[in-house]
């Protein structure tokens, strides 16, 4: 397991209790304001100090309330990005991105300054100083930081909450290599889902100080009904397509999934890309035959795999179709009505997709 998490903490009046394990690459930690998730990422920075658990990084415990073990921050190896970028004002770019190794013993310096200028995209800056930065340039300068302490773990809370939209979807590129490209787990706080669906290997989904549901991001995408009521519309599925054709005479991109084909409004993606997208459960509609005369331009055939109740009256319908789960969310009434069950074949139809900035596939 990459990460290995239980805490048990009083902070005044507000209690953690919580437990994870994760082996995935960005496990990322998603609930509501208060539910304890900057909490979790300072008791793994060993920034206080729990009165119960353990945490293990890669089998190495940094923390063990029984055992009293208790690393200080310095000597735990991790990284720590913040939604501000907190660099050194009258330091150049470079001398920011040294200053993070003086605190790595020599024998323990993996990471290569010139990898991590490249991987980051920050060649052209390294001579300036953080005042002469974008925002979006600054973050990746302290994800930079960060990375050439050689950590085994890098923490990063709410890394682009304080971007707009324009320099969010400049640096999301750079956090997807970080995942796909180095070998440091990461533990990230999102308060987007669609940031979460692009990023994530793993979710754990917290509330209150306590964990409501943890795994593999497609297991627990559909569970985000476990939320309050600001965030359950967003439960849903990821799905993964290759772009067929680029654009059918219509302005529509022809993709394919595991399960059929979907039209989708031009995808800004060459042929043969792969691309993941994210359905909500509240733009599926299901049908027991095959609809005919539909403006929906997705219908997909599939299986039912299972039926949640929500709430009194609702229900989440998972249905497979080829190798893709697609989550759909239906009155109780119709559950009934037709008969929706495990087992039993129906047809998806898919309202609308959520491109998420075209997230591309390596997952
Ligand atoms: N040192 C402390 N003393 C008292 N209360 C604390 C302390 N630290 C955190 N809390 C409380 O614990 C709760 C969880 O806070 P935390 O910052 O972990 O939540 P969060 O999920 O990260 O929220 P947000 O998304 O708003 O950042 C909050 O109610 C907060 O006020």
């Amino acid at each position: 397991m990459a990460v290995e998490v239980e805490i048990r903490q009083r902070l005044g009046a507000f209690a953690l209790d919580v437990a994870f394990a994760s082996a995935g690459r960005l496990t990322a930690l998603f609930g509501p304001s208060g539910s304890g998730k900057t909490s979790i990422v300072n008791a793994i920075a060993g920034l206080t100090l729990p009165e119960g658990g353990k945490v293990a990084v890669d089998g190495r415990v940094l923390f063990d309330a029984e055992r009293r073990i208790f690393l200080p921050p310095h000597r735990r190896r991790i990284g720590y990005v913040f939604q501000d970028a907190r660099l050194f004002p009258h330091l150049t770019v470079s001398q920011n991105l040294r200053y993070g190794r003086f605190f790595t013993p020599a024998a323990e310096r993996y990471a290569d300054v010139s990898k991590v200028v490249e991987l980051l995209g920050i060649g052209h800056l390294v001579e300036r100083r953080p005042s002469g930065l974008s925002g979006g340039e600054r973050q990746r300068v302290a994800i930079g930081r960060a990375l050439i302490a050689s950590p085994r773990l890098l923490l990063m809370d709410e890394p682009l909450a304080a971007l707009d939209d324009a320099r969010k979807a400049e640096i999301l590129p750079y956090v997807e290599r970080l995942r796909d490209e180095t070998q440091i787990p990461i533990v990230y706080v999102s308060h987007s889902v669609a940031e979460i669906a692009r990023l994530a290997s793993d979710v754990v989904l917290l509330s209150d100080g306590r964990v409501t549901a943890a795994g593999p991001v497609n297991d627990i995408l559909p569970r985000f009904d476990l939320l309050p009521d600001s965030e359950r519309g967003e439960a849903g599925a990821l799905v993964r397509l290759e772009v067929v054709r680029r654009d059918d005479g219509f302005g529509l991109s022809l993709m394919r999934s595991s399960g059929g084909e979907w039209r989708l409004p031009r995808v800004a993606a060459e042929e043969g890309t792969r691309l993941t997208v994210r359905v909500r459960a509240r733009d599926v509609m299901i049908a027991t035959e095959k609809p005919a005369g539909v403006s929906a331009l997705n219908v997909l055939e599939g299986t039912i795999a299972g039926v949640d109740s929500v709430g009194d009256s609702e229900a989440l319908v998972t249905i497979l179709s080829g190798s893709d789960r697609l989550s759909a969310r239906v009155t109780g009434r119709s559950v009934q009505q037709l008969g929706l069950e495990p087992g039993k074949p129906v047809f998806a139809i898919v309202k609308s997709v959520s491109l998420d900035g075209a997230a591309t596939a390596r997952r």
